[in-house]
């Protein structure tokens, strides 16, 4: 099985601030992988330097056999990243918007089947602005699938969905993870990465504190509650 993502020492550093220290780890294709970490502990800048819009200070970085920065272009139509919210103009529909992102990508989904997908069929006639805040985010979901990508960075995926639309969002996933799709998840929630995630990776400090399994996790640390465990291994336990 090929690597859909290599990330082999890598740092970054903001001034005095070192965000990511020598930090390695490989995805395989069609794996589910979390990266995890307390608050500031540089998830978001390691994904930055994946999907090329950081620049490494130190190690190197391939998406699909592709340099993020150097190939940019055709990493672009075979990759999805989730943004929280993006600009778009103050009264655009939601079928206005997925016609707009679409137009980007040389062979895109089907962005109604996604929205159906993602519960928001029925409001595709609606401005983006009048959605719910669950229903935008399902949104931003479905348009980081638009590429019909590869591989698809999601950060905070379910952030304000409710119980029943958090686990439709989870077997979304693991079905396109079935299909093939690489997953890279960025995530707080504890619960999500159980359900989603082959493999783990805690940052604590922009350095690797543990990497394996969510089984492996809770063995390392005898705790049989991934949350407890996650809090073990990222020293957060008792705070
Ligand atoms: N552009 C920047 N300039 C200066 N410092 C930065 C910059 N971006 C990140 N940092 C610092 O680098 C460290 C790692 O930040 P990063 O955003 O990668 O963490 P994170 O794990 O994604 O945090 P969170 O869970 O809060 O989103 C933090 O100390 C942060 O303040």
């Amino acid at each position: 099985m090929s690597d859909a993502v290599r990330v082999e020492h890598l740092s970054k550093s903001f001034g005095s601030i070192d965000a990511v220290k020598d930090v390695s780890f490989a995805v395989p294709a069609g794996t589910a992988f979390g990266l995890l970490g307390p608050n500031g502990s540089g998830k978001s800048t390691v994904v930055e330097c994946i999907v090329g819009t950081k620049v490494p200070d130190k190690g190197t970085v391939e998406v699909l056999q592709l340099d993020p920065i150097r190939e940019r272009r055709r990493l672009f139509q075979r990759c999805g990243v989730q943004f929280q919210d993006c600009d778009y103009q103050p009264e655009i529909k939601v079928s206005e918007l997925c016609e707009e992102f679409a137009c980007l990508y040389d062979s895109p989904a089907d962005w109604r089947e996604l929205c159906n997908r993602f519960g928001i069929g029925d409001k595709t006639a609606e401005a983006v602005k009048s959605l719910s805040g669950g229903q935008r985010q399902r949104l931003f979901v479905a348009l980081a699938l638009l590429p019909d990508p590869e591989v698809v960075f999601l950060d905070e995926l379910t952030t304000g969905l409710d119980a029943a639309a958090r686990r439709s969002v989870w077997e979304i996933l693991n079905d396109l993870k079935r299909d093939g799709m690489t997953l890279f998840l960025v995530s707080h929630f504890m619960d999500e990465v159980e359900a989603v995630c082959d493999r783990i990776c805690i940052l604590e400090d922009g350095a690797i504190a543990f990497m394996g399994t969510p089984e492996e996790a809770k063995a390392a640390t005898g705790e049989a509650n991934f949350e407890e465990a996650y809090l073990v291994l990222s020293g957060k336990k008792g705070e």
